[in-house]
């Protein structure tokens, strides 16, 4: 039987979302967003060099298919990539109604989004007033600030310093159902500002807003950054997950990053987390210790929120090629009988405009159990293809 491992790179998407035009950056709708292509492009034509140079260069993915599956899911291809497939690889197509973590995660997990999320106005004031007195009744403070749609960064150069000198909390949201809440780790205090998150959450679940985050920052005015101690308070998911099925049927789960939030450690033994390149560590380590019958299910953050929320092409391709070297180490120490399952969430186009995530299909690909085609897929046969592999009932 073996083991599985299921790793998601956070917004890597191929394009081709049949259903893009409904998305929106600001005014601009999707269509035409595509996440790989557009870096690969961006790289061929010598526009991403801060840090590396030229061609982009993922040959271990593209081993797998990586190339095929962004021609079969957008009919792009992309410089660099299209190389025989010697796994088996297919381009996933999302159903839930959201292009965010939660949604790409439960549906590939098994779950796709029962209910429409709640999304506030892309107008200021974006929260209504009797949440944003209860926020404010919760920090203690006479106010909040922000109350409008924000890249993260930008709104903390922007809020920061008068954060600093009231006191009021910076609260902010996106084209995710998310409600943020910004502060600095000494003047407001972090676990205050835990608390605080974790006491409005149930609130802004009740309305089925999928999360509260927590952005903890430090540093002076001019040179605010944001801290690793980011944390997520996500709505649990509503029904059993591809975690409970294996955990139920006496598997053992692990979650590496994000996967402890974004299901509420919700069939999970035991999580690890720290930066990407820490959370590489630890995927090595479950490569070489995880037991049979185990699933391991990591989340990989940095290409989302360290590039493509923040529109950086260069560091984006960065992360992409340090992630290929590394998964070909992943593929060289897999065991006979193991699945790999590479694979991505949604889309997150850092040559698009605005900063928010772009609705694209998603590159599955899938080393171990030999070479063909998935072809077209749903991010649901994600999780019935691990569960098949572990040998685990997928429930009716
Ligand atoms: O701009 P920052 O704060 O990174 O936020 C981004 O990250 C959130 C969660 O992934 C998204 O909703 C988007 O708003
Ligand atoms: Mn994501
Ligand atoms: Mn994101």
């Amino acid at each position: 039987m073996g083991r599985a491992f299921l790793v998601v790179i956070d917004s890597v998407g191929i394009g081709g979302a049949p259903d893009a035009g409904d998305f929106f950056n600001g005014d601009l709708p999707d269509t035409g967003a595509n996440t790989l292509s557009h870096i690969a492009q961006a790289c061929a034509a010598g526009k991403a060099e801060e840090g590396r140079s030229g061609a982009l260069a993922l040959p271990n993915l593209d081993r797998l298919g990586l190339g095929a599956a962004l021609t079969l899911a957008s009919g792009m291809e992309a410089p660099g990539l299209g190389a025989a497939p010697e796994g088996r690889w297919g381009a996933a197509t999302e159903v839930s109604q959201g292009k965010d973590t939660p949604s790409g995660h439960w549906e590939l997990a098994g779950l796709p989004v029962p209910w429409a999320w709640h999304y506030f106005p892309d107008k200021t004031p974006a929260f209504p007033e009797d949440l944003t007195a209860e926020v404010a009744r919760l920090a203690g403070t006479d106010g909040i600030l922000g109350n409008c749609h924000a890249s993260g960064t930008a709104i903390i150069e922007r809020l920061g310093a008068a954060h600093c000198e009231s006191g009021w909390p910076i609260c902010y949201t996106s084209a995710d159902s998310v409600f943020q809440i910004a502060a600095h780790e000494e003047t407001f205090g972090l676990d205050r500002l835990l608390k605080l998150c974790e006491d409005i959450a149930p609130r802004l679940h009740e309305m089925k807003v999928g999360r509260v985050i927590a952005r903890p920052f430090t540093g002076e005015p001019g040179a605010f950054q944001r801290t690793a101690n980011r944390r997520d308070y996500a709505i649990t998911p509503p029904k059993p997950v591809l975690t409970n099925w294996v955990q139920n049927a006496g598997g053992r789960v692990y979650a590496v990053g994000k996967i402890g939030d974004i299901f509420t450690m919700q069939g999970i033994d035991e999580l690890r987390k720290g930066p990407d390149a820490k959370l590489m560590d630890h995927l090595h380590d479950l490569v070489d210790k995880a037991e049979d019958g185990s699933l391991t299910f990591a989340n990989f953050v940095e290409f989302d929120s360290l590039y493509g929320h923040r529109r950086d092409v260069s560091g984006y391709a960065r992360a992409l090629e340090w992630f290929d070297t590394e998964i070909g180490k992943v593929i060289a120490a897999l065991r006979d009988g193991d699945m790999l399952v590479v694979t991505a969430d949604h889309g997150n186009d850092p040559t698009w405009a605005g900063s928010d995530h772009t609705r694209e299909r998603v590159p599955v690909l899938v080393a171990g159990t030999g070479a063909g085609e998935l072809r077209q897929i749903g991010f649901t046969d994600v999780a019935v293809l691990v569960a098949g592999h572990l040998g685990v009932k997928v429930p009716a």
